[in-house]
């Protein structure tokens, strides 16, 4: 039986030369209580985790920030020792920089190492009312999501471009999409105006989802594929299947290092997110597995998206 190998340690090479972790923190569906999600990151961090993926959406950078400047000031890591992403909602389309300053402010941070377009769409800015918050999805009156008419996607990766590439800018290391398609890779290739490739596409992937076409199509560019939901989120129905756990028994990991030993045999970085400490022991191994394994875990059955 092939050994645990540590997850923590691998890295992958971007395509503009820099390291990304294979294994990072994920931190959607924070907890109300902040102090939650700034003892999770700490703890993360302390476990060996050295890569962080947030969002402006997810309303968390204000208590990651608060976490990493603790570490820093503990000395448990230096800031150039991790990777932190962040990412424009698309309310934000044409306001790029608007979005990114904020998460940077939040952040509490010189540099951001990865800063993805959210989604390949863009929604108007629609401010709520009574919170006086702006409305992340905004929906018409028969509950339709609303885009905004005339506009374009590749506007978002065109903004986050400019500020990439202005040589006396250094606050984004690396730039990269979410959710796009083979079709808007190939929309956003054909842009005369768009000089770089993308250095990551962040897309859902878990067990019976293995999004081979799409993984395929970037890692023959040179895109670096994180794979979202890798538990199948919310209750992390992929850990529960009857196969995975089947696999943990039979290769002596828990059910998380099972799953994440099928994205790093696949040279995919994986997002996993836990706000229960105690778990995170769980989600820090993995191991080299034969790719008749890889392919049943790609062809599990599921009834969850
Ligand atoms: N780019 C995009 O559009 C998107 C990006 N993401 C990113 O991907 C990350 C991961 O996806 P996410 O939706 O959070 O879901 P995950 O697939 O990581 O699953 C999280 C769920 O799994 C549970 N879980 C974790 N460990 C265990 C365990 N040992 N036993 C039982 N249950 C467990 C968690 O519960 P508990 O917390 O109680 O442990 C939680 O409910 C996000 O946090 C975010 O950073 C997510 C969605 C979209
Ligand atoms: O990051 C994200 O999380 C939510 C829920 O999956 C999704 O809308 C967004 O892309």
């Amino acid at each position: 039986m092939s050994e645990k190998l540590n997850a923590t340690k691998v890295n992958y090479k971007l395509n503009n030369g820099k390291t990304m972790p294979a294994l990072g923190f994920g931190t959607f569906c924070a907890p109300e209580d902040q102090s939650i999600v700034k003892d999770c990151v700490i703890a993360a961090v302390k476990a060996g985790y050295r890569h962080i993926d947030t969002a402006y959406l997810y309303q968390d950078e204000k208590a990651i920030g608060d976490a990493l400047q603790e570490l820093f000031k503990e000395g448990v890591v230096k800031r150039e020792e991790l990777f932190i992403t962040t990412k424009v909602w698309p309310n934000f389309w044409d306001k790029v920089e608007e979005s990114f300053s904020t998460s940077l402010k939040n952040l509490q941070l010189e540099y951001v190492d990865l800063v993805l377009q959210h989604w390949p769409l863009c929604y108007p800015k629609i401010t709520d009312n009574e919170t006086g918050y702006i409305v992340f999805t905004p929906t018409d009156d028969q509950g339709n999501i609303m885009e905004e008419k005339d506009a374009s996607y590749l506007e978002t990766y065109k903004q986050l471009e400019k500020i990439y590439l202005d040589e006396n800018d250094h606050r984004i290391r690396s730039i990269g999409v979410s959710n796009y398609t083979v079709d808007n890779l190939k929309d956003l290739f054909r842009d005369p105006t768009i000089q770089t490739c993308p250095s990551v596409n962040q897309i859902a992937i878990h067990p019976g989802k293995p999004q081979n076409e799409i993984v395929d199509y970037c890692q023959e560019k040179g895109i670096v594929v994180t794979g979202y939901t890798p538990y199948g989120s919310q209750g992390g129905p992929a850990l529960k299947l009857p196969l995975i756990k089947q696999l943990s028994e039979k290769l002596d990991m828990s059910v998380n290092e099972v799953v994440i030993s099928y994205f790093l045999n696949r040279n995919l970085v994986i997002i996993p997110r836990t706000w229960k400490t105690e778990r995170l022991p769980q989600s820090l191994h993995y191991k080299k597995l034969p790719k008749e394994i890889i392919e049943q875990i790609s062809n599990v059955k599921i009834d969850f998206e």
